[in-house]
């Protein structure tokens, strides 16, 4: 695992199988590259000569090739050029030929393979290694063809471990392949196995009830960081349950549909609940994941980073706006400080993956390895919260400078140009404004390669606290819970969680529309349809709140109003026992009607 911001990504692949193609288009976002070639490229073999020509040509003139065997002292003497290295079979039946390897008495190659991974450890920015994948072939008939497959099955062994990502390309299809558990492989090399976040409690606030981690249930058991992108399928909340919900807006004393929206929330909330008449929300509860970002240091944003802390220190003091507006409603605050660029108290940094995500305008937010730390600690703590009660979640946010990687989520998902999803944010001046769009622009030119790999997306410009919001609003949906959005860096967050976990957006309903231009493109999006309109543009939860006294009472409404029946009130036809006729309104929330 690389210690520092590059990703190290391991392309395994059969002969043709596309392999070279998938490894230089994980490099396409950089200007500069560097190949390090290490098969011979004068050959009295006209046929292999060809198809190192193929090979180069298809490379741009972004390439630099270097030709050498000695790829460790490569990667040593420039570990910061983005690299791709094609490919380890050539460098492992040159080092044979060098060593005489071919031969009767085999020659030990552990102390090349260690140097080999302790370079790739150490490599700083983004090194793709391809590889061929032997060992799902025939037997080799020869001595030397069984040496060279063993031989490079222990090789390949050694480098995943070494490599924060490893994909198999078969057939041009790129196959994520997750990480191993063991602490030894049989090369001997050790992985580095991420610490499983501990389950603990999550409560900022002393006076509500605290899970006992050794005996809190969860769906499935603690997640996996290992494997933290991989989502089980979500369930559609009960439509059986909705239609009987409509059934019973329309035996309820109001004529049909009058209570609008509030009606589609009434269902919406009964079908998630999987019950009709739907039970009281009682314990609504809300996440803020905290961070910084690089990227605010190059004025993105109108208030200084060090806001995040000082706001993270507010939130858990009770003095926000969330605060305030979930105490109107009977709801609880938790903070999570992800990736706050300061030391926080211990109680909100039980989860930090690290002090502030990467500037995405010049490298990866995270590394893959921190995004899983991070989707896994989001996905603990949708958990937690609903292992000790929380029968509705808000996720919200807190972070100077979020609305630039949560402008560019949207803009690489939905396909639109900088100038059209920019907003002010905390409100910025127009020369804040003017390195706002560029900062979007070069942060989509970094996510764009990875718009159809959610886990990648989130490490290359997310951010750890925006990845926790992620995995959280998809374990939600997974745990049958419904989920009330907040505003445009909440949604930009749902919308790689729809992609992780595909069906959660039925668990959630749309608080309100934020006045940043791309919140209403990311709602459409995810066609989800906002309750409140009311030009705000805060972030921390603040728009979800807004929307949670209407759903309290769409609960109310459903669950304790007197059917025409109970209260002897005639309906529209004059008839006290027969319910009135009448479509309900045609505003669905989030279930199929
Ligand atoms: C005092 C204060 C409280 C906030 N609460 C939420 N935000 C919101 O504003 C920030 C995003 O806007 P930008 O990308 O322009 O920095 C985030 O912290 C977000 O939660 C706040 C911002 C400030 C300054
Ligand atoms: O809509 C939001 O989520 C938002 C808008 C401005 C600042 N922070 C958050």
């Amino acid at each position: 695992m690389s210690a520092t911001e590059g990703t190290s990504t391991l392309v395994l692949g059969g002969v043709r199988s596309g392999k070279s193609g998938h490894g230089e288009s994980l490099l396409q976002a950089h200007r500069e590259v560097r190949y390090l070639a290490t098969g011979p490229t004068t050959s009295s073999d006209a046929e292999w000569v060809a198809r190192v020509a193929a090979h180069r040509q298809r490379r741009d003139e972004r390439y630099t090739t270097v030709e050498t065997t000695d790829i460790a002292g490569a990667l040593r003497s420039d570990p910061h050029t983005p690299t791709l290295l094609d490919d380890l079979g050539t460098w492992l039946a040159a080092k044979l030929d060098e060593l005489g390897g071919w031969d009767q008495e085999p020659v030990d190659l552990s102390k090349l393979r260690t140097e080999l991974c302790a370079a790739i450890s150490s490599f700083a920015g983004d090194l793709v290694i391809i590889s061929p994948e032997a060992g799902l072939s025939l037997v080799p008939p020869t001595p030397a063809g069984r040496r060279f497959q063993d031989e490079l099955g222990t090789l390949n062994e050694a480098v995943a471990a070494a490599c924060e990502r490893v994909v198999l390309v078969v057939a041009g299809r790129v196959v994520e392949l997750p990480a191993a558990a063991p602490t030894v492989t049989t090369s001997g090399v050790p992985v580095v196995v991420t610490p499983p976040v501990q389950p603990a409690t999550v409560d900022a606030d002393p006076e509500s009830a605290r899970p006992d981690p050794d005996t809190a249930p969860h769906a499935g058991g603690p997640v996996d960081p290992t494997d933290a992108e991989v989502f089980p399928t979500v369930d559609t909340p009960d439509l059986g349950v909705a239609r009987a919900a409509r059934d019973r807006h329309l035996t309820l004393t109001k004529p049909a549909g009058s209570l609008g929206r509030m009606e589609d929330i009434g269902v919406w909330l009964a079908s998630c609940q999987g019950v009709c008449p739907p039970r009281p929300v009682s314990a609504p509860t809300v996440a803020v994941f905290a961070g910084d970002h690089g990227v605010a240091r190059s004025g993105v944003s109108a208030f200084p980073p060090e806001v995040t802390a000082q706001m993270v220190a507010n939130i858990a003091a009770g003095g926000a706006a969330v605060n305030v507006l979930a105490r109107r409603s009977g709801a609880t605050v938790h903070v999570f400080d992800m990736s706050v660029d300061a030391e926080t108290a211990p109680e909100v940094s039980r989860f930090k993956v690290r002090r502030s995500s990467g500037d995405l305008t010049s490298t990866d937010a995270l590394t893959l390895a921190e995004a899983r730390m991070a989707l896994a600690a989001g996905r603990a703590i949708a958990d937690e919260l609903v292992d000790s009660g929380a029968d509705l979640l808000i996720g919200g946010e807190m972070g100077i400078g979020n609305t630039t990687p949560a402008s560019v989520l949207i803009g690489t998902l939905c396909r639109r140009e900088p100038v059209e999803i920019v907003g002010r944010g905390t409100g910025i001046d127009d020369a804040g404004w003017i390195r706002k769009t560029a900062a979007i622009r070069d942060g989509m030119r970094r996510a764009r390669p990875h718009v159809h790999d959610p886990l990648s997306l989130l490490a290359s410009v997310a951010g750890a606290d925006l990845t926790a919001l992620a995995g959280f609003l998809a374990q939600a949906a997974v745990r049958r819970t419904p989920v009330i959005i907040d505003g445009m860096v909440v949604t930009a967050a749902a919308m790689v969680a729809a992609e992780l976990a595909p069906g959660a957006s039925r668990w959630w309903l749309a608080g309100h529309r934020s006045v940043e231009p791309a919140h209403a493109i990311a709602l459409h999006h995810l066609d989800l349809e906002p309750v409140l309109d009311l030009s705000m543009r805060l972030g921390e939860g603040s728009g979800a709140l807004a929307a949670l006294p209407l759903v309290l009472s769409a609960a109310d409404i459903l669950s304790t109003m007197a059917t025409f029946d109970e209260a002897g009130v005639s309906d529209r036809d004059g008839d006290p026992s027969a319910a009135p006729a009448g479509e309900p309104s045609p505003t669905a929330v989030a279930v199929a009607p």
